[in-house]
């Protein structure tokens, strides 16, 4: 398993590497900086002193670290996998219970009020309830009761595409947060204008506005993210109230909260309506960008390899006919649909760096000494990369028909971590590949072909 032992076991780097300092931030931040070199310092000589050393990693710099040494151009999981050939080690899986801790974003849990969501939670008995409660809705086998949701609004994005061809980039999104939204909320999302999507979309951070200063952001968040927490779980209990709403994971859970309560840890943990509200949002919040970047992919590859589309399209018609839609009872009788979703997940992980763990207390690892605090990136990118054999640049679906070949989990995280909406992703990108494979042919502008350096890193890439 591949890895990133990040620098210098100050969590708040990688926060500062984004953030432009001027001035009066600059002075502040040198002076931080200088306080904490003072205390690794410190802390150095007490591990050196047992025959311990650090992790080996490129030079740190005085004051700034590694802060430098973070590429913020380019594609950074190139430079982390020439770290990880010589720092690679196996943690997630086998500690995962000291490598599993998140970073306090103070820009999302203090300013921006999302201490609510389980992304940013510590490992402890709250994290734990939030995604045993998820488990339940997006499980495995709770897959099959949001089926009929996604084949309907794939159904949707096919019309919308008929329609307007090349929108097909905002109807993917509003398609993906119809399914999420209606499964969740058991709200019926009207293609336009509607009024819950636009709620939900709006606690993005309106970073590109310009001149919005940092705590205007956070303070535009805060109102956001209450919008997105309470308005469609509003909307669920007004129509539980007039016995109209549709049934969903937010009426079931308000329908049978006492029920659960006394079953859950025999009642000492309530599951009140701020739970359910937090849950419920989180869904969206994590699941949308995610799954969007995956087809966005899908259409990259699709252009670029016109033969496996071919392929693709063939299967489709064999399996099918010319007289049905594709829907997820097809699904066991499409292997190189299923393989080319797959291969969508390896070929470019959305996430290729994963989400940061931090290490939760300090660590040994043979001679080395891992501090409380370390940031651990997977690097999922190289992970999906590494493991395929030599053609791991071309996009292949054909890999995954062979016998025995690892399915791309990196692609969705690491350990006690992975993410718990994968099973929904997969599901959401199959029934999108399928159908718009099996009613379109995906062409290029021939004036304007993608590039894949233009790829923008990021958390999703
Ligand atoms: C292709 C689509 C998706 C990809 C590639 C993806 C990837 C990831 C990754 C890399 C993480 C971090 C895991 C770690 O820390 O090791 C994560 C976390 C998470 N994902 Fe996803 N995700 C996708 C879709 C979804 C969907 C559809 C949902 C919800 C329905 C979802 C909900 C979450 C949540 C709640 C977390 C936080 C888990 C925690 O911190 O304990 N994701 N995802």
């Amino acid at each position: 398993m591949g890895f990133k032992v990040c620098l210098n076991g100050n969590p708040n780097d990688n926060t500062l590497c984004t953030t432009k300092f001027k001035s009066l931030r600059y002075a502040y931040f040198y002076f931080f900086r200088f306080i904490i070199t003072l205390y690794e310092s410190t802390s150095l000589k007490t591990f050196t002193s047992k025959g311990l050393k650090l992790p080996p990693g490129p030079p740190r710099h005085f004051l700034t670290g590694n802060l430098r040494d973070i590429p913020l151009n380019g594609k950074p999981w190139e430079t982390y996998d020439q770290w990880k050939k010589r720092f690679a080690s196996e943690l997630f899986d086998v500690r995962g219970a000291i490598y599993s801790d998140r970073f306090q974003s103070v820009m999302a849990c203090d300013l921006g009020e999302f201490d609510w969501s389980l992304v940013f939670m510590p490992p402890n008995e709250t994290w734990r309830h939030h995604r045993a409660m998820l488990q339940q809705h997006l499980g495995k086998t709770a897959m099959v009761q949001h089926q009929i949701t996604l084949e309907k609004h794939s159904k949707t994005l096919l019309a919308l595409l008929l329609r307007k061809p090349l929108g097909f980039l905002e109807h993917s999104r509003h398609a993906i947060g119809a399914m999420i939204l209606e499964s969740t909320y058991g709200l019926s999302i009207q293609v336009e204008n509607d009024p819950n999507v636009a709620v939900v979309e709006r606690a993005y951070i309106p970073s590109w506005f310009p001149g919005t200063t940092f705590k205007q952001k956070a303070n535009e968040m805060k109102i956001h993210v209450r919008a997105l927490k309470n308005e469609p779980f509003a909307a669920v209990k007004a129509a539980l109230k007039a016995g109209s709403a549709s049934p969903s994971f937010v009426s079931s859970l308000l329908e049978s909260q006492a029920s659960i309560n006394d079953s859950f840890n025999n009642g000492e943990r309530d599951i009140d309506e701020e739970l359910i509200k937090s849950i419920s949002a989180i869904i969206y919040f994590a699941g949308i960008d995610t799954t969007e970047a995956a087809v966005q992919v899908f259409f990259l590859a699709m252009i670029l390899f016109p033969d496996i589309q071919k392929a693709a399209q063939e299967e489709l018609e064999n399996v099918i006919g010319s007289n049905s839609f594709p829907t997820f009872k097809d699904r066991a009788n499409l292997p190189y649909i299923n393989a080319l979703c797959k291969e969508v997940l390896r070929w470019h992980p959305v996430a290729p760096l994963g989400l940061p763990h931090v290490l939760k207390q300090d660590d040994v690892i043979g001679e080395y000494f891992i501090p409380k605090g370390t940031i651990i990136m997977g690097n999922s990118r190289n992970e999906t990369l590494d493991v395929y054999g030599p053609d791991v640049d071309a996009f292949n679906p054909k890999r995954f028909l062979k016998e025995g070949v690892k399915d791309p989990d990196p692609a969705f995280g690491y350990g006690r971590r992975i993410c718990p909406g994968r099973y929904m992703a997969e599901n959401i990108l199959f029934i999108i590949v399928a159908s718009v494979l099996y009613t379109f042919d995906i062409k290029p502008d021939e004036k304007n072909l993608p590039n894949l350096d233009d790829f923008v890193p990021g958390f999703i890439s």
